[in-house]
C-alpha cells in the first residue's frame, strides 16, 4: 500500500459530500486514489489556463486560430476537460448516493451488465472505449442500481489505467455498501492502441477486481465472470 502524501490528506470543500469523503478516504487508505496534487484553482482558473495552453498548442502545429471552425477550438477543449471528460477528478461532482438498509433482507447478487464506459488513457490523453460489469451480494445496505452507473462514470471522467479504473470502482462501492462482496470487471479498446502506436484495431483489455466472495468462492467468481 502506497503512504498518502501530506497534501493529499488537506481538507476538503464543505461542498463535498459525505459519500464521496467516505469514498476518497478508503481509495488513500488503499493507495488507490489518482496521483493528485492541490492546484488551489478555481474551476475558472483551470479553464482560463487549459484554453490558454490549447491556443499554444494549436499555433505551435500551424493552425491558423483566425479560422471560423477552428478559433473556439481551445475554448471547447478547456470546457471539456474542466467540465465533461476530466470532471471527475472534482469530488464536488461526485453522484448524488442513495443506499438504503437491506430491509427485504436480499441475499444473493445483484449484478449489472454492459455498463457503459468511456474514459481517457492518462499515458495519452485518448479514448478508453468499453462497458463494465458491476456485481455485489448485499450484506446490510442496498445502493440504488442508476447510482452504480453513476460512480463507473465518476471514476472514468477521470485519465486513467484500465487497472486503476477497476480498482477504484471496486473500492468506492466496498466502502459505500459497507461489504467486501463486490466484483468488478472491465473490457475495453484503448485507441491508444488502436489509432497510432501498434495501431492494434482488434484487441480488447479486460481487466478484473473482486472482493470478499468473488475472491474467496469459486462459484461466486464464476457466477459473476459468467
Ligand atoms: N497497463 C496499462 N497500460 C496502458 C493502459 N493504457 C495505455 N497503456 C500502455 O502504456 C504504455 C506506455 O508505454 P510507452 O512506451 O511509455 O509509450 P509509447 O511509446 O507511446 O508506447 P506505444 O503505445 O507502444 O507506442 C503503452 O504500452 C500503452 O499501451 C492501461 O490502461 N493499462
Ligand atoms: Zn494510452
Amino acid at each position: 500500500m502506497e503512504p498518502m502524501l501530506a497534501e493529499q490528506r488537506l481538507p476538503l470543500p464543505s461542498s463535498v459530500s459525505p459519500e464521496a469523503d467516505i469514498v476518497r478516504t478508503a481509495l488513500l487508505e488503499r493507495g488507490l486514489e489518482t496521483p493528485l496534487v492541490p492546484t488551489g484553482l478555481s474551476r475558472d482558473e483551470k479553464y482560463e489556463r487549459i484554453r490558454q495552453s490549447f491556443t499554444d498548442i494549436t499555433r505551435t502545429l500551424g493552425l491558423d486560430l483566425r479560422d471560423d471552425s477552428l478559433c473556439e477550438t481551445p475554448h471547447r477543449i478547456a470546457k471539456m476537460y474542466v467540465d465533461e471528460i476530466f470532471s471527475g477528478l472534482d469530488y464536488t461532482q461526485f453522484p448524488k448516493i442513495s443506499v438504503i438498509d437491506n430491509k427485504m433482507n436480499v441475499e444473493e447478487m445483484v449484478r449489472i451488465d454492459d455498463i457503459d464506459l468511456v474514459s481517457t488513457c492518462e499515458h495519452h490523453f485518448i479514448t478508453i472505449d468499453g462497458a463494465a460489469r458491476v456485481a455485489y451480494i448485499p450484506s446490510n445496505k442496498i445502493i440504488g442500481l442508476s447510482k452504480i452507473n453513476r460512480i463507473v462514470r465518476f471514476f472514468a471522467q477521470r485519465p486513467q489505467v484500465q487497472e486503476r479504473l477497476t480498482q477504484q470502482i471496486l473500492v468506492a462501492l466496498q466502502a459505500l455498501l459497507e461489504t467486501d462482496d463486490v466484483a468488478v470487471t472491465i473490457n475495453a479498446v484503448h485507441y491508444c492502441v488502436k489509432s497510432r502506436g501498434v495501431m492494434d484495431s482488434n484487441s480488447r483489455t479486460r481487466t478484473t477486481a473482486l472482493g470478499g466472495a468473488f475472491k474467496a468462492d469459486s462459484r461466486t467468481r464464476a457466477e459473476f465472470l459468467d
